[in-house]
Parts: C-alpha cells; sequence; structure tokens
C-alpha cells in the first residue's frame, strides 16, 4: 500500500481548499509546532511537516525549546496560542523531558485547536463516534484502507499496542467503522493466537521487526505503524517484509507507509480547523 502516493494526492486536494478559503474568506490556516529539546527524530518530523506545510499553503510557526524549559514557560506559550485568533492548530511533539507532565502539556491545549486529537474531550467524543479532531496516525490509516477499497466493517481487527497516540484511538475509528476489535499489548498471553485471527492487523509497538509471516493469516491485511531507526541507520517498522508479504495481502510499507499519511492527516485537521474559524466552537 503506496502511503507516499496517497499523501500526495491528499496535499493537492488541501491546496484547493488553502486557495478557497483565501478567497472567499482571506483566511491562512496557521499551525503552531512545539518541540522540546534535540531529539533528532523528532526534529525529522518537525522538518517534514514544515516542507508538506509549505507545499500546501498553510503557514507553520516553530518553536524549538530547549530540553530544560519549565513546564510552566511551556504551559505560558500553548495560552498564549490558545488565544490567538490567527492560529488555528497546536501540536506540541511527543515524548516530552521527564520533568514535564506530558498530561498536563496535552490537557492545556484548547480542545477547538487540539489538531492531533489527544485532549481528553476530544479522545471522548471520538470514542462516542462524535469525533471533532481525529488522531493523524490512525485517521491516516483509515484513509489508506478507503483508498484500497478495504472495509473493516463486520472484519476482525487486531491491534497490537495500547499507546495514546497510536493504538486506543485506532480501537475507537475501528469500532466507529463497524470493525470487531481486539486488543493486544505487552502482557497479552499468546500474541501469536490473536494475531492469526486478523483480517487486519495494525502493529505500533515500537519493537522492530517483531511480528513475522508466522504471526499472520494468510490473506490478511498488515499495517506497520512502526519507525525504528536501527544502528546501521536503516529504517524498518515493527514488521518482518520478507517473510510478512508473501503471506498478507496487503502491507504498508515503512518508509512510505503510515508516516506519510500521519503527516497529511495533519495537514489535513488543520485545514478543517481555519474552515470552521469563527463558527460554533467549544
Ligand atoms: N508512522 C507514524 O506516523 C507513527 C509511528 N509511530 C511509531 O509506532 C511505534 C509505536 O509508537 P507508540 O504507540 O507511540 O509506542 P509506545 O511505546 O507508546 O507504545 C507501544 C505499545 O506496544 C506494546 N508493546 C510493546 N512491546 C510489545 C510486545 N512485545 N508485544 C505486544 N505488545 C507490545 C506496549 O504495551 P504496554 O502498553 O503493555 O506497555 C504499548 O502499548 C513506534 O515505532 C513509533 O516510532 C508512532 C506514531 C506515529
Ligand atoms: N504530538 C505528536 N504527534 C505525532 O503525530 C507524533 C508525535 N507527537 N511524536 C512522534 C510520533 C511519530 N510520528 C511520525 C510522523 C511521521 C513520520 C514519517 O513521515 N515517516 C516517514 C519517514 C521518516 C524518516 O525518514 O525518518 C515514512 O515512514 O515514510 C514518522 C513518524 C508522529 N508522531
Ligand atoms: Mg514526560
Amino acid at each position: 500500500m503506496d502511503g507516499k502516493k496517497l499523501a500526495q494526492e491528499v496535499k493537492a486536494e488541501l491546496k484547493q481548499r488553502v486557495e478557497e478559503l483565501w478567497t472567499s474568506k482571506q483566511i491562512v490556516p496557521r499551525l503552531a509546532v512545539i518541540l522540546v529539546g534535540e531529539d533528532p527524530a523528532s526534529q525529522v518530523y518537525v522538518r517534514n511537516k514544515r516542507r508538506a506545510a509549505e507545499k500546501i499553503g498553510i503557514k507553520t510557526v516553530d518553536n524549538l525549546l530547549p530540553a530544560t524549559v519549565s513546564e510552566a514557560d511551556l504551559l505560558d506559550l500553548i495560552y498564549e496560542y490558545n488565544e490567538d485568533p490567527n492560529i488555528h492548530g497546536i501540536l506540541v511533539q511527543l515524548p516530552l523531558p521527564a520533568h514535564i507532565d506530558e498530561a498536563k502539556v496535552t490537557h492545556a491545549i484548547l480542545p477547538s485547536k487540539d489538531v492531533d486529537g489527544f485532549h481528553p474531550v476530544n479522545m471522548g467524543h471520538l470514542f462516542m463516534n462524535m469525533p471533532h479532531s481525529l488522531p493523524c496516525t490512525p485517521r491516516g490509516i483509515m484513509e489508506l484502507l478507503a483508498a484500497y477499497g478495504i472495509s473493516p466493517a463486520g472484519k476482525e481487527v487486531v491491534i497490537v499496542g495500547r499507546s495514546n497516540i497510536v493504538g486506543r484511538p485506532m480501537v475507537a475509528l475501528m469500532l466507529n467503522a463497524d470493525a470487531t476489535v481486539t486488543v493486544a499489548h505487552s502482557k497479552t498471553k499468546d500474541l501469536r493466537a490473536v494475531t492469526k485471527r486478523a483480517d487486519i492487523l495494525v502493529v505500533a509497538t515500537g519493537r522492530p521487526e517483531m511480528i513475522t509471516g508466522a504471526d499472520i493469516k494468510p490473506g490478511a491485511v498488515v499495517i506497520d505503524v512502526g519507525v525504528n531507526r536501527l544502528a546501521d541507520g536503516h529504517l524498518v517498522g515493527d514488521v518482518q517484509r520478507q517473510t510478512v508479504e508473501g503471506v498478507a495481502s496487503y502491507l504498508t510499507p515503512v518508509p512510505g507507509g503510515v508516516g506519510p499519511m500521519t503527516i497529511a492527516m495533519l495537514m489535513k485537521q488543520t485545514v478543517e480547523f481555519a474552515e470552521k474559524s469563527g463558527q460554533d466552537g467549544y
């Protein structure tokens, strides 16, 4: 499944919507990105986001804060963006340094500007199938499946991983799409027995190539969320491509699968918020 190609198509459509927003309302979508510390992987994401935004016509306001920044100063920056009517989306790159409370920061972002969909209000709405903001990675996966004509309705969907960023919101989106959902994690007994049931398997563990061909039902659709940088600089997923390829009907590559879709969905959410600005919010 070619996430890179689909992401290009999504971004081309967004570019048109951004032009229309300017013509009709003289609004430029603006996204504030906050990165704390100098984690090299995070810097790559921030750079990719900035590049995608530039192409579409979204303005990004990048804040690269030192790892030593205080929680109070970080919160103050968020409050400023909450108040600023020209900022439509706020994203704080996770994980944060240990001295900063991630929950406190996530909860400080105004739900109406929460492009990641991580605020408990947005997460709650999502689980009740009344979403305001959709987490980018799971949403990108749903759009990939749709583009390939794969409907989760009535299917056995197994999600490996239960993080707030990927696994949990993925559960909600799959349930909202009428799948029968099973969630596996590090305490799951006999993981293979569980993954082998899946018609659609979503893997988000951060364990390089942990899922192999022996873990898959023949013909399954396999979505690899993992992005693991090996010591030799090589990028691999959580799924072992060589052994899974021959067993699965579809597999998302790493790189070029879920990653580019995540960025495209971040752009989409920002444009949607800009389009809604001035309307009844929260
Ligand atoms: N492509 C993209 O857009 C994105 C990619 N990623 C990538 O996806 C991966 C996962 O990210 P994230 O969800 O943030 O990771 P977390 O570390 O937050 O969560 C990992 C989850 O996997 C579970 N897990 C870990 N080891 C095993 C195991 N051996 N068997 C079964 N379950 C296991 C954990 O279980 P437990 O809860 O019990 O600890 C946990 O729920 C990473 O590689 C990350 O880089 C993440 C976000 C976006
Ligand atoms: N608040 C927050 N929101 C996030 O969405 C978020 C986050 N924090 N912290 C980190 C994870 C990870 N993540 C990725 C996004 C894009 C790629 C991506 O574009 N990957 C490319 C290649 C990247 C490369 O070459 O390194 C690909 O898979 O083809 C990867 C990973 C978003 N995350
Ligand atoms: Mg922390």
